[in-house]
């Protein structure tokens, strides 16, 4: 099996032209470092969280160092994990002071009975676990310090590209397994404790050897009210084409709520799609030793892959 794997750096508003090119260097290095994992014949799994991490140390995205602040200017991220293969999930909400809430959640899905743990007996796990923790302010860029303010004078905008930022990746190994990543700091200036849609498989992402792998950004509380990430698999599994099932899907969260976002899709055959409602959505897809960047539509580059 030809080994794929896509990732998203979140949907938002229009990236600036002084961006642009930071970010089109962190989902391509996200995409590849991911790529070379699935090449070197290491899973779907392994290769997901590695580019998810990637995108969480990169303080460009919205997630690990860079993600926005809540109301009381402190971050709070969500991540989940799961593998196609037998359905298996870990995710973490509401967590402070790690690096990577990806690691930790594949850590929920391999060391606990349970699919996600929050808060404080998140943070007593990553203990346990040995994960380092970081001191809070490390997490925090002035960037996102930034847009805390301005969000506060704006406090009535409801705009919801607004909601930009998260970092997600789905791939497919050698062997034919599935698997998804996402990782978000959230939405910002949200209420302290406020938990999206990332961590909660279904909405965030969803992974099935049988169908595909889907991992989502955008508006949490509409994507948990659509569950959109199983929703789009579900129209891939009545037969629509993978652009097609993303268009469907998204078109409904934006008809029944207004609600604005991405996706990025990948059937077990290896056929892939980046799809997004809002103005723009970072993504690279690395497969058959190409590798394929956008960030706003109809901008896509291709190159080799080294
Ligand atoms: N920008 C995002 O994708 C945010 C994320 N979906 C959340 O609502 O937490």
């Amino acid at each position: 099996m030809e080994p794929v794997v896509v990732v998203h750096g979140g949907a938002g508003s229009r990236v600036s032209p002084e961006r642009e090119q930071r970010v089109r260097q962190g989902v391509a290095r996200a995409a590849a470092a991911g790529y070379r994992l699935l090449t070197a014949g290491g899973s779907a799994l392994d290769a997901v969280e590695a580019a998810v991490a990637a995108l969480e140390d990169d303080p460009e995205f919205n997630a690990g160092c860079g993600s926005v602040l809540n109301a009381n200017g402190d971050v709070e991220m969500d991540a989940s994990i799961m593998s196609g293969r037998d359905l298996s999930s870990g995710a973490v909400s509401a967590v402070r002071c790690i690096a990577n809430p990806i690691r930790l959640a594949r850590l929920v899905m391999e060391k606990t009975p349970h699919c996600l743990l929050t808060s404080q007996g998140a943070a007593e796990f990553a203990a346990a676990m040995g994960v380092p923790t970081v001191p809070g302010e490390q997490l925090v860029t002035e960037r996102s310090r930034k847009r805390l303010e301005r969000e506060k004078q704006e406090a009535q905008n409801s705009d919801q590209q607004k909601d930009r930022g998260t970092v997600g990746a789905v791939a497919l190994d050698c062997r034919g397994d599935v698997a998804y990543a996402t990782s978000t700091g959230g939405i910002v200036n949200k209420m302290v404790g406020r938990v999206g849609d990332t961590p909660c498989v279904g909405s965030g992402g969803y992974a099935d050897n049988a169908v595909g792998a889907a991992s989502t950004t955008g508006h949490g509380e509409s994507i948990l009210k659509v569950t959109l990430a199983r929703l789009a698999l579900f129209h891939v599994e009545q037969g629509k084409t993978l652009e097609e099932a993303a268009a469907l899907a998204l078109g409904h969260m934006q008809s029944k709520l207004r609600g604005l976002g991405g996706v990025i899709l990948l059937d077990s055959a290896g056929a892939w799609a980046a799809r997004w409602t809002s103005e723009s959505m970072a993504w690279a897809a690395a497969k058959d030793g190409k590798l394929h960047v956008g960030v706003n539509l109809g901008d896509t580059r291709v190159t080799d892959l080294p």
